[in-house]
């Protein structure tokens, strides 16, 4: 069965930011998704919608199924039990995510004491395992955060990711903050227990390569949209929107000695998702648009086998995606592209709000999949 599978998740923040408009991701046990795009993309949003970790007052809509439950109209105290069990996630920046004045023995050990019910020693006893798992002396567990470096301290929350044992990890730029050396072992890492325990991994980056590297599959975020997908290094190697193709150019590669020095920039900023652009959301930065591009929106559609873009110059699996391909020697032209396909749904729809949820302490807002208390904190049990 699939693990989790997303359907036209919409997320607005207080303020009217839609940070993430009708996304549909799906998963299945043992598989590697990478979300990848520039900041402001809605990468984080997205993470923390799968479990319900917004910000009071944020609308949420949609459907999100964990193992065929959809959290967004789980009771709360499911959703904690689900944060645990079900899926956990590891963040970028463990120094801020970890809690300075308390060991990260305790910190390990306090999801297993309440939401697997262990004993005092049993927590101990599964901590100590946990940690030499992930490659620390189980005697580190006494250690406090700031006896521990950045890649300790990111190992050390891989550990409590799977404190409960889920069966998804998401893990949001999980190495962004470390060195390259160090980058490399905990990428490996993650790889190897999520092989191990056949879990699901979606993996957050801004980093093409490193999701190219560790991923099967391959997410390309814009304006809160998936515009790209399919096999992960296909898309860093030939992606077929623009955006993909703009993000892949971005980083320089090693053995290409002319994007070593030169890597391709790409103009402007994403937009403002309270003020998203019409037609396609690209069109203002796309070196390839054309007039219709500011009025037609685009929707996913084939884009050559086990590939979908948004894009009007990707006409099916034929023309118009080796037409973007072939832009990779100097730039495509708008004629090189393939005819157009039909315009996609133009808007999206506003998040529903209907009553779900159960009560909990705090200013949470009971709409439907309406986030967490404002302060209730991420890694919260
Ligand atoms: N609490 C919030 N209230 C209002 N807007 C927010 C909030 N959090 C994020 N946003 C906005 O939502 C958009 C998406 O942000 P998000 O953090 O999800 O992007 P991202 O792709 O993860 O970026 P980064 O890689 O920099 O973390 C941004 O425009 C951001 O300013």
């Amino acid at each position: 069965m699939t693990l989790l599978e997303v359907r036209n998740l919409e997320v607005t923040y207080p303020g009217g930011a839609a940070a993430v408009r009708g996304v549909d991701l799906s998963l299945a046990a043992g598989q590697k998704l990478g979300i990848a795009g520039e900041s402001g993309c809605g990468k984080s949003t997205l993470a923390l919608a799968l479990l319900r970790l917004l910000p009071a007052g944020t609308r949420i809509g949609g459907e999100v199924l964990l193992d065929g439950e959809d959290v967004l109209t789980m009771k709360w105290g499911r959703v904690r039990a689900v944060r645990w069990a079900g899926a956990s996630i590891v963040f970028q920046g463990a120094m801020h995510s970890l809690n300075a004045v308390h060991r990260v023995g305790d910190q390990i050990a306090e999801p297993i004491l309440l939401h697997r019910k262990a004993t005092a020693a049993g927590a101990k006893r599964k901590v100590g395992e946990l940690l030499e798992h992930v490659g620390l002396p189980a005697a580190r567990a006494s250690a406090y955060p700031h006896e521990l470096s950045g890649g300790q301290r990111q190992r050390v929350m891989i550990a409590m990711a799977l404190a409960c044992d889920p069966r998804l990890i998401i893990a949001d730029e999980p190495t962004t903050a470390l060195d390259v050396m160090i980058q490399a072992q905990i990428l490996r890492l993650i790889e190897q227990l999520v092989a191990e325990q056949d879990l699901g991994l979606i993996m957050i980056s801004h980093d093409l390569a490193v999701l190219a590297d560790t991923c099967d599959r391959l997410a390309v975020m814009y304006a809160g949209r998936v515009v790209e997908e399919g096999p992960a290094r296909e898309i860093y190697e030939d992606a077929r929107h623009p955006y993909g193709k703009a993000l892949s150019e971005a980083f320089p590669r090693i053995g290409d000695p002319a994007s070593r020095f030169a890597p391709r920039g790409l103009p402007g900023d994403p937009p403002d998702p309270a003020a998203v652009p019409s037609g396609c959301s690209f069109h203002p930065r796309c070196p390839v648009a054309l007039e219709s591009c500011a009025v037609d929106d685009q929707v996913l559609r084939e884009a050559g086998a086990e590939r979908r873009a948004a894009c009007v110059h990707v006409a099916g699996a034929g023309a118009g995606a080796s037409a973007i391909a072939a832009g990779a020697d100097g730039g495509p032209t708008t004629a090189a592209y393939g005819v157009a396909g039909p315009a996609g749904t133009a808007g999206d729809p506003p998040p529903t709000a209907q009553d779900t949820g159960g009560p909990v302490a705090g200013s949470v807002e009971e709409t439907r999949g309406s986030a967490t208390s404002a302060g209730e904190p991420r890694s919260a049990s």
